[in-house]
């Protein structure tokens, strides 16, 4: 095929930790595409180098709040994955902002969608537009008819629960040339991989403790997680029966998840951590729950009081300890029977690629000269 005879991908948010694995999965493994737009408020020019003489790979630069911005980028376009959204469980930014992003952001997709005549729409949607709520309800091995106490009032939750609504509601109205819209919303659990941001943190922090984790979590709370390349796949895999079989998939969602074990969020973590020499101190959390959620607190209060002077945003705040503190996990076949997915990547392989880019941070040694280590350090 040559370029110019394929469709038109748009993939907002391309250049976030999943968009840009998602930018690559459809270079690699997607035939049918001569242009991927990648539209981010935030650029990062190495995509731009994977064109190839059958992809060309547009970064455009654009506010997905901003309804102009995100015509330009649909126009002519065949298809959109919309990953584009503000994380942020840290209070890092401040609420309107998040609904700004996650919400008005979609609107403008789905409002481009219907004046450009763009028939299809993929929305990363999130575990979170369902839980776990603060109430510590447990939601264990769930699937998308679960039963579920859902109860948001955390800002980027209740975006995504607003966005994701918006999006399923959108599926079937009539867009310009006549056509229908057709959409469908994937919910990853946590995501890992090359280029996770917290996981840096985690690395960072750890670094600063001597490569020792205390743990603060019970081991017993399992928390669903799921490699950045199934994530990917899964949605190359929606985009394309999107379009074969839109009565099957429109106006559906669809947990995404893998074979990557079920184990508390720390335990989890130090699978990769532990091959740079991490330990995780103590079998039980090391502090009980009540002074964890003071230590939240004081977090919260010290937010205020630095508002204004800095932005100080915390791992640990009262709703980031109840996530983490309430098992949630998910085991579906829907997605598999809906459009075949299987994920691409095994347990064993996501976890080798991720232990390789984790190890990439110690050699690169900037962490460590941030916490006066040794650079000579080498992982076992
Ligand atoms: N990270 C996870 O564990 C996780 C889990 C479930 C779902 N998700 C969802 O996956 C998607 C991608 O998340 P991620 O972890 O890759 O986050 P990320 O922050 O790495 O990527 C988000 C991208 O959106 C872009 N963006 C933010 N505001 C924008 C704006 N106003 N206009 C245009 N672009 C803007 C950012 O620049 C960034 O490149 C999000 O929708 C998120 O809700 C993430
Ligand atoms: C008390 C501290 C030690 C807790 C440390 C872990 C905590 C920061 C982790 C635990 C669970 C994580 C969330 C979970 O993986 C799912 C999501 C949904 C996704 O859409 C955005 C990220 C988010 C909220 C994770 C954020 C980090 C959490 C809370």
């Amino acid at each position: 095929m040559t370029a110019g005879s394929g469709q038109v991908y748009v993939v907002t948010g391309g250049c976030g930790f999943l968009g840009s694995h998602l930018v690559r999965m459809l270079l690699e493994h997607e035939k049918n595409i001569s242009e991927i737009r990648v539209f981010d408020l935030h650029l990062d020019e190495s995509l731009r180098t994977l064109s190839n003489d059958r992809v060309r790979v547009r970064l455009i630069s654009g506010d997905i709040s901003r309804l102009a911005d995100v015509q330009e980028a649909l126009h002519g376009s065949h298809l959109v994955i919309h990953t584009a959204s503000l994380v942020d469980v840290w209070g890092r930014v401040p609420a309107s902002k998040i609904t700004e992003v996650n919400v008005t952001g979609t609107e403008n997709v789905l409002q481009a969608c219907k004046e450009e005549g763009v028939q299809y729409l993929v929305y990363t949607s999130s575990m979170e537009v369902v839980g776990p709520n603060i109430h510590g309800d447990h939601f264990y091995r769930g699937n998308e008819d679960t039963e579920y106490r859902i109860y948001h009032k955390e800002p980027y939750p209740l975006s995504k629960a607003k966005a994701e609504k918006l999006v399923l509601e959108a599926n079937g109205i009539k867009i310009k040339g006549g056509k229908m819209l057709y959409t469908c919303s994937l919910r990853p659990t946590g995501i890992y991989g090359e280029g996770h941001e917290l996981m840096k943190q985690f690395h960072r922090q750890g670094l600063r403790t001597g490569r020792c984790v205390f743990r603060a979590l019970s081991p017993a709370i399992e928390h669903g997680r799921v490699y950045v390349g199934n994530v990917a796949w899964m949605h190359l895999l929606a985009a394309r029966q999107l379009q074969i079989h839109p009565s099957t998939l429109g106006g559906q969602v669809y947990f995404c998840y893998d074979s990557s074990p079920y184990k508390s969020y720390e335990d989890f973590n130090m699978e990769f951590l532990s091959a740079c020499g991490f330990k995780i101190i103590g079998s039980r959390p090391l502090v009980p729950y009540f002074l964890l959620y003071l230590l939240a607190l004081l977090n919260v209060l010290l937010q205020w009081v630095l508002h204004g002077f800095i932005t100080y945003a915390p791992i640990l705040n009262p709703y980031t300890l109840a996530v983490a503190s309430t098992t949630f996990t998910v085991q579906t076949d829907k997605a598999e029977k809906h459009f075949g997915y299987q994920p691409l990547y095994a347990w064993e392989e996501a976890k080798m690629r991720t232990i390789t880019w984790v190890k990439s941070l110690e050699v690169s040694g900037k962490d460590l000269k941030d916490v006066g280590e040794k650079s000579n350090y080498c992982c076992s």
